[in-house]
């Protein structure tokens, strides 16, 4: 999987690869020159007193030694910038899958699992190719090199070398393989300590006002502690892999100097040649050390890009239409016909066969009790998820194949729950339209009632809106539909925090400001809507009446029932 996700991101980088593939065969070939140079200068030159050949050889080596430097330091620099290359485009690929995946998706990864794996994980891959770029091509280079030149000086030494490089090789597979389901546990642990991080940050007022603080820091311990436990345990393995490489490398050693000696007494091989030799085995288990350090990295990096592959390969629900349509018949129009929809594995379908019609110019407001599917239903307009069965047309066209730039460009929405991001009140309110002037987003601000609390708020805004009470929440996310000025606005509950005197004000304002474009206003109080010029009534998922607040008050027995609890009749 790593080697898959890799070779597609390297592609773009395939130039730099080869350059760096090149370098470090270079400075591999250099490293290999010099023991060979060296046998020659003591066995030629310091034994026989050939103080010129010594000098020769001597300013070869000097020279091979600074080219190999120059080759092993553009090959690192190189390979920080493909490594860094690679992890920006493998974030990049990420959020933007992320942004296309629906709500039901994005809930099955969870949002502290994409967190990591957006940050952690590409994090992980981009160290190993690192690692990679600057070892991987060097060591096979190196050790097939080390052995063959090794054959040149002594044939019957050089079996210990045939026999080593295998052994050390396999010895440290075996540990590599072992760390791989570690990691994988590891992965999901830390996925498990930022879920419940982010849950706690979140709801520290809830914790403190129960009093669950000690609940929660043992819940956060006892995961700290879950991965703290499967790190040692991967740990302990990591740290078998250098006594393990040193013993064997060790053990090899030794033979060859005792065999080595023995041949040079009986004058079968050179001094020069045995220390050469010598180096080879050194120069073979520096590249194999290497090689497992990067190996050390790999299971991880291997379990990171399974994880980051598993975002990259889920396709969106939300499918972008094949040939989307660009021009809308009937500009502005909302209609919802005969749409079911069920949420992921609810035993229960959310909306069944309901149907609305929103025109220009009209307000349509949706009521109905708690959990009837309100939100749903609006919630299928701008494509927050699709229907299961029937039909969402806007401006005429059903929504699936609608250019989702227009869908966009066409709705202003307020949810229930506004999120608002950090930054100036200017640059919240502008979210939707850039361009808008100062004096449009005053106007908003205006018709929102929200001069007051914007000046003595400093014109920050913090993240989600953490320094605003929820009413004022709620007033700068109308405020930012309004801004946007769009053909159609969804209004979902907006005036849930405002009391009553407040909401009607604002419900008048609202009426002057949005005159000529398409109203749907999800309200809790049936006072709210008597002036709209359709309400929908929803009960359990079905559509129970549709008309005016007079109309609906003699026939829809629903519809009595909610108003005489609000005692309103
Ligand atoms: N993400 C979800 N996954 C599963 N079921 C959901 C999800 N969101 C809502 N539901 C269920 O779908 C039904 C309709 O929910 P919806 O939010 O549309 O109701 P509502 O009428 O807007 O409620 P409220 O008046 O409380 O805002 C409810 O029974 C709810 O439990």
């Amino acid at each position: 999987m790593l080697i898959r996700l890799l070779r597609t991101r390297l592609t773009s980088s395939r130039t730099s690869v080869i350059t760096l593939v090149l370098l470090q065969g270079a400075q591999a070939l250099a490293l290999l020159c010099l023991p060979a140079l060296n046998a020659a200068l003591i066995d030629d030159g310091v034994l026989k007193g050939d103080t010129r050949l010594i000098l020769t050889l001597g300013g070869v080596m000097v020279a091979v030694t600074l080219a190999q430097v120059a080759c092993a330091g553009a090959a690192i620099h190189l390979g920080v910038r493909v490594a860094a290359r690679v992890g920006r485009d493998l974030r990049a690929a990420v959020f933007t899958r992320v942004q296309g995946l629906s709500g039901r998706q994005l809930a099955l990864f969870g949002t502290a699992s994409l967190i990591t794996r957006t940050t952690g994980d590409v994090q992980q891959v981009q160290q190993f190719v690192l690692a990679a770029c600057t070892v991987l091509v060097s060591v096979p280079v190196m050790c097939v090199g080390a052995v063959a030149l090794a054959l040149g000086q002594d044939v019957p030494l050089s079996g210990a070398l045939l026999v080593m490089t295998p052994v050390l090789a396999g010895a440290l597979a075996v540990v590599v393989r072992g760390m791989r389901p570690l990691f994988r546990r590891m992965q999901r642990r830390v996925d498990a300590v930022n879920t419940i991080l982010r849950e706690q940050i979140t709801g520290l007022r809830v914790i403190r006002a129960f009093g669950k603080d000690e609940h929660e820091r043992r819940r956060f311990a006892a995961a700290s502690h879950d991965l703290a436990d499967v790190a040692v345990r991967a740990g302990r393995l990591q740290t078998l892999m250098l006594p393990l490489g040193t013993t064997v490398v060790n053990v090899f050693s030794v033979a060859v100097v005792w065999l080595g000696a023995s041949r040079v007494g009986g004058g079968a091989m050179g001094a020069g040649e045995l220390i050469a030799f010598l180096t080879y085995l050194t120069q073979i288990v520096t590249a194999v050390m290497s090689a497992t350090f990067v190996l050390m990295t790999m299971p991880r990096a291997e379990v990171c890009a399974e994880r980051i592959q598993e975002v990259l390969g889920t396709d969106p629900e939300l499918a972008p239409p094949a040939s989307p349509v660009r021009t809308m018949s009937r500009r502005g129009q909302v209609e919802v016909r005969a749409a079911t929809f069920a949420y992921p594995g609810a035993t229960t379908l959310a909306l069944r066969g309901a149907d609305l019609v929103a025109r220009p110019g009209e307000t349509t407001a949706v009521v109905g009790s708690i959990g009837s599917g309100k939100s749903t239903l609006l919630g299928l307009v701008p494509r927050l998820f699709d229907v299961t069965e029937g039909r969402v047309l806007v401006g005429g066209v059903d929504v699936r194949e609608l250019d989702p730039a227009l869908l966009t460009a066409a709705i202003g929405l307020v949810p229930q729950r506004p999120y608002l991001f950090s930054g100036t009140v200017a640059d919240t309110l502008r979210y939707g339209r850039p361009q808008a002037s100062d004096e449009e987003l005053w106007r908003a601000l205006e018709v929102t009632r929200s001069l007051d609390f914007v000046r003595s708020l400093g014109q920050r805004v913090s993240q989600g809106g953490a320094n605003l009470s929820g009413g004022q929440r709620q007033r700068l996310s109308i405020a930012r539909a309004l801004v946007r000025r769009p053909e159609i606005y969804l209004f979902d509950d907006p005036f849930s925090a405002l009391d009553r005197d407040r909401a009607d004000a604002l419900g008048a304002a609202l009426a002057v400001e949005t005159e000529g474009a398409t109203v749907v206003i999800v309200a809790q109080r049936v006072d709210a809507v008597r002036d709209a010029d359709r309400v929908v009534v929803l009960e359990a998922g079905l559509v129970v009446g549709t008309g005016t607040h007079a109309e609906l008050l003699r026939t829809c027995p629903t519809y009595q029932e909610i108003a005489l609890s609000q005692e309103t009749v």
